[in-house]
């Protein structure tokens, strides 16, 4: 009898001018896990045991928990290609903060379905997976979004194509970059931070998010990391979401005067990232972000790398 375990690292997603369509994964250099594991094994029942430091801030009941959920879907998709999934015992360390903009449902949904996947078969490919994780990311934001399932599955940072093969696209990496993380400890649902935001933008708008996408892709392509740095001004979302994270605008203006290239909300926040280009940098503004931008003992800063690889899997022998 086997047992699968994954990793799934946290992610950044929109990157502050990709709203819904750019993404990054996120390690420590530390060394610090920063991602949720969960573990498959056959069993004679269906069951979910969920550990971790935020373990207690999701509902008890685990048939409301996105992995119960993923094993429901992932059996669904299976009886449709005439393969029985047997009873499954799963497990959950949450490690990730609830409503953090660390992609903290993400990482769960994508530990689950690549250890299914993994445990009983590799029935389906790359493709198919991320369309059943951004269905299932889906239905607890309330719209389907791939920018924090992509990068947490697959590594890197990744660009949405709205295709279904491939959904996604890796785009090169700026080696020179560190990413500091701040978590405030403070939740901001993202159905709610989506429903802030205007349903239509306005000509001059959409003209800068499209130019700003294209020159930050193609600077990425020419390794430009200065002009890469430049395009990254959040024109959709940040106007509105800033009003939700206290402390926002003193640590960007903070970050900005002390050589950071970028600073930016991830994902629906109220996690903040600032980008700087050596690490002295990155841990001065590590301290100052945990020391004036965290709100409780929830809250934490880190100074992270984009990894090349996604999720990690393992299975054991039990
Ligand atoms: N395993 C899980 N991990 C995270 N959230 C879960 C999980 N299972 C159920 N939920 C519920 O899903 C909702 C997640 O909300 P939301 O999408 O705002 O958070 P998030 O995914 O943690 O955010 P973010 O992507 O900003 O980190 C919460 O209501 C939470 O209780
Ligand atoms: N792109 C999503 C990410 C949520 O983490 C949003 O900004 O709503």
């Amino acid at each position: 009898m086997t047992k699968t375990t994954v990793y799934a690292p946290a992610s950044i997603g929109n990157v502050s001018l990709g709203f819904d369509v750019l993404g990054a994964a996120l390690v420590p250099v530390s060394g610090d896990k920063l991602g949720d594991y969960v573990s498959v094994s056959e069993a004679t029942s269906d069951s979910l045991d969920v550990q971790g430091p935020f373990a207690h801030k999701l509902p008890a009941d685990a048939s409301t928990n996105i992995v119960t959920q993923c094993l429901h879907f992932f059996r669904e998709a299976c009886a449709l290609r005439g393969i029985t999934i047997p009873s499954t015992a799963m497990s959950l360390e949450k490690n990730l903060p609830i409503g953090s903009g660390l992609g903290s449902s993400a990482s769960s949904i994508v530990a689950a379905f690549a250890a299914l996947n993994a445990h009983y078969g590799n029935h389906f490919n790359e493709d198919e997976l991320l369309t059943m994780m951004g269905e299932c990311e889906g239905q607890i934001s309330g719209s389907v979004h791939y920018d924090n399932v992509a990068p947490s599955y697959l590594g890197g940072m990744t660009l949405m194509t709205g295709l279904s093969s491939p959904v996604t696209s890796k785009l090169p990496q700026v080696d020179s970059w560190y990413w500091t993380l701040c978590y405030s400890g403070i939740s901001v649902s993202t159905s709610a931070a989506r429903k802030i935001l205007p349903e239509q933008v306005d000509m001059a708008t959409a003209l800068t998010f499209g130019r700003q996408l294209a020159v930050f892709v193609d600077a990425l392509h020419q390794q430009d990391e200065a002009r890469a740095a430049s395009m990254m001004h959040d024109v959709i979302a940040e106007p509105y979401r800033q009003t939700l994270l206290p402390g926002f605008t003193e640590a960007r203006a903070y970050c900005m005067s002390k050589g950071a290239l970028a600073f930016g909300i991830s994902g629906s926040g109220p996690t903040v990232f600032a980008v700087s280009d050596n690490k002295e940098t990155a841990d001065d503004l590590a301290q100052w972000l945990q020391q004036h931008y965290v709100q409780n003992k929830d809250g934490f800063s880190h100074v992270c790398r984009i990894p090349d690889e996604g999720v990690v899997i393992e299975t054991t022998k039990m």
